[in-house]
């Protein structure tokens, strides 16, 4: 194998219920220092493949190698590298930040400089006697951060951390995930149902839909191949007019339709309206569908 892949899967398949596969042939290559994104809708599979990773789950079928040794008969001596945020930990409301810590401290055998260091890291050094019960959503995101940070891992797997989060909260995520990776050298990798939320923060992204992985790559091949695969087929009453006023889209005349390609409807909008500005008459304005496409308008639009 590659000795750069901290994650290197093969074949991995999953069946949570007899005859239904959540999981189908999911290959995901994590290099070391990669900030990872691993993408989906609701309902993908990106929580199982993050438990499988984790040994939470069973593997059933395929291969998981982690810091380029085998799983399944290395993982403590795995696990002990890895720092996880997968469900909600138990935060305890009626207590500080720094307090919080030191109750998981010893389960992980961190020294009590490494809660003051991990407090800094995640910047909650200052809250002081403020108990977590009163801290925004985003500073509790930061202290299940802080837990995770306790036995200094090497990777941190984080399952949609930015959940839930205001923009303020998901800026401040963004940068904490940006410094760990820089200034303490890990490997991250996490999951989001959003590509806005994680693209300004991520070097590669797997996505994965209906449980196979579409995509792997980085942004730039990702953006690259959304731009090929969005098109516009447009039919007006003067093909050489319309080829002149599309001509930023790349018009391609074939039997009388033209394609361009397109990134929003906010483009399509103002095609047309060059158009009709023209006096051309448009007998058909057709996105083509296409799945990636689909799973973009998925990927980009809010869910509440
Ligand atoms: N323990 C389980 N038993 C049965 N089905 C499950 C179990 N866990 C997950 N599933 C199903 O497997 C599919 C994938 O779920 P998973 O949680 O991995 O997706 P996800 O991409 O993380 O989505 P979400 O963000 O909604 O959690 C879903 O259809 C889900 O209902």
């Amino acid at each position: 194998m590659n000795d750069n892949y901290i994650i290197k899967t093969t074949g991995l398949e999953h069946s949570h219920a007899k005859g239904t596969k959540t999981l189908t042939n999911i290959n995901l290559n994590v290099a070391k220092g990669d900030i990872y994104g691993f993408l989906g809708p609701n309902g993908a599979g990106k929580t199982t493949t993050l438990r499988l990773l984790l040994g939470l789950t069973k593997i059933q079928t395929g291969k998981i190698e982690v810091f380029g040794q085998e799983f399944s008969s290395n993982r403590l001596a795995i696990l002990r590298k890895v720092g996880s945020l997968i469900e909600n930990p138990s935060l305890y409301g009626h207590l500080r930040a720094y307090e919080n810590l030191e109750v998981y401290r010893e389960i992980y055998g961190a020294s009590k400089a490494r809660v003051t260091e991990v407090l800094k890291i995640v910047g909650l050094e200052h809250t002081g006697k403020k108990k977590v019960k009163s801290f925004s959503l985003g500073m509790k995101q930061r202290l299940s951060v802080a837990l995770a940070l306790l036995p200094n891992p090497e990777l941190l797997i984080l399952d949609e951390p930015a959940n839930g989060l205001d923009p303020t909260g998901i800026i401040e995520l963004r940068e904490l995930v940006k410094k760990l990776n820089k200034e303490e050298g890990m490997t991250i990798l996490m999951s989001s149902h959003q590509l806005a939320e994680i693209e300004k923060m991520v070097n590669r992204i797997g996505i994965i839909s209906k449980g196979e992985m579409i995509f792997q790559g980085s942004m730039n091949e990702l953006k690259q191949l959304q731009k090929k695969q969005s098109k516009l087929l447009i039919h007006t009453s003067d093909d050489q007019t319309a080829l002149q006023v599309l001509k930023a889209h790349e018009p391609e005349l074939m039997e009388g339709v033209i394609s361009v390609s397109y990134h929003n409807e906010q483009e399509i909008a103002k095609m047309s309206r060059a158009l009709y500005e023209k006096q051309l008459d448009i007998y058909l304005l057709h996105p083509q569908q296409n799945n990636l496409e689909q799973l973009f308008m998925d990927l980009t639009t809010q869910h509440a």
